[in-house]
């Protein structure tokens, strides 16, 4: 727990408000917590630090502000923030996400594609050395490489290897991309907790073959995390309002040790693409391609299946010992 023992000192943050540094124990160590600006103050400092820069929201990289800082604070809690973890944010925007891990102690490696909001959030928490920020595209940016290299540099070769945590209010355009890109990186990453629309947000979670949208990303999400549907926030939340409501959601990623056991994982989700391209198909005829017909329907028969089974009938469990089954000489 997060003691706080003392202000030490006062500075004034782009957008009027004034912060401040205090002294927290935490654990065996006593750490510096700079650029806590008050809660309250959230909305209108996001406002103020738009206007110091005559920003006007960028609709291509869906800029969309938070203003109630209270979705920041349970955004925080529910990655389960510690002081000295590390975290990696994506799209800090004005800093207001940004400002909440602060305040829980976190150090920040905060990724901004704008530069105009990179340069203002360099201006705001430039001078904390909690926050370290990245002008690039996260989608190009080398994530795994990066924050392992950060991790080794905090933390040594400590065992168990610490790992880091990702906390983003994300661009809606980017969701997809960013789940693939980070879901198998369980060596690096704990946590992922992502503001998204609320309807992508409950889509991801419910990965189950009934549900409406189940597709190669439900199988994803399952094989590499437990996914975990936290709060909707409503879209008068944020500036300008997007058209739609968003939500929480958070993935707790697996280590390796406790994927399902394939015997590739790649030759896994080349089978699990191709199944789903014939959605509606059987899959004795969209995988032909992989497996002859017959090879096909004898494997889902050894697993309790119909031989006319489609891809949306299919649950993780029964994909994994359907190529399990497929990729076992033995078995055929
Ligand atoms: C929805 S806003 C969130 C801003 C801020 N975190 C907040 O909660 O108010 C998304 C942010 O992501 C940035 N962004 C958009 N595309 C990006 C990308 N590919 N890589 C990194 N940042 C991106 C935008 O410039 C913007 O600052």
């Amino acid at each position: 727990m997060a003691l706080c023992v003392g202000v030490s000192s006062c500075a004034h943050i782009p957008g009027g408000a004034f912060s401040y540094s205090d002294v927290r124990y935490c654990g065996p160590r006593l750490r510096i917590v700079c650029a806590i600006q008050s809660r309250e103050d959230a909305a209108r400092n996001t406002l103020k630090a738009l206007k110091s820069q005559n920003h006007r929201p960028k609709k291509w990289l869906g800029q969309h502000y938070m203003l109630n800082d209270q979705v920041n604070i349970d955004m925080v809690e529910a990655a389960k923030i510690q002081p000295g973890d590390l975290v990696l944010e994506i799209g800090p925007g004005t800093g207001s996400l940004t400002n909440a891990l602060v305040e829980a102690g976190a150090d920040i490696i905060a990724v901004e594609k704008d530069p105009d909001m990179a340069a203002l959030i360099t201006e705001r928490f430039g001078h904390c050395g909690q926050v370290e920020i990245i002008n690039e595209d996260f989608v190009k940016w080398p994530a795994a490489l990066y924050m392992q290299q950060a991790l080794r540099k905090r933390f040594g070769e400590s065992e168990p290897p610490p790992r880091a945590k990702v906390i983003a209010n994300l661009p809606f355009n980017i969701t997809t991309q960013v789940v693939k890109q980070l879901l198998p990186l369980g060596c690096t990453f704990s946590h992922i907790i992502l503001l998204l629309q609320d309807e992508a947000a409950i889509r991801l979670v419910d990965a189950s073959p009934d549900a409406e949208e189940y597709r190669p990303i439900s199988i994803l999400i399952n094989f590499f995390s437990v996914p975990e549907y936290k709060f909707r926030v409503e879209r008068d939340n944020f500036l300008p309002p997007p058209k739609v409501d968003a939500g929480v959601v958070s993935f707790a990623l697996k280590q390796e040790s406790e994927y399902p056991q394939v015997s590739s994982i790649k030759s896994f989700f080349t089978m699990v693409n191709s199944a789903f391209n014939g959605k509606r198909k059987m899959l004795r005829k969209s995988l032909q391609h992989l497996h002859s017909p017959e090879a096909t329907k004898s494997a889902l028969t050894s697993i309790g299946l119909l031989e006319t089974a489609r891809p949306e009938e299919l649950t993780l469990d029964q994909f994994v010992a359907l190529h399990n089954t497929l990729n076992d000489p033995e078995t055929i």
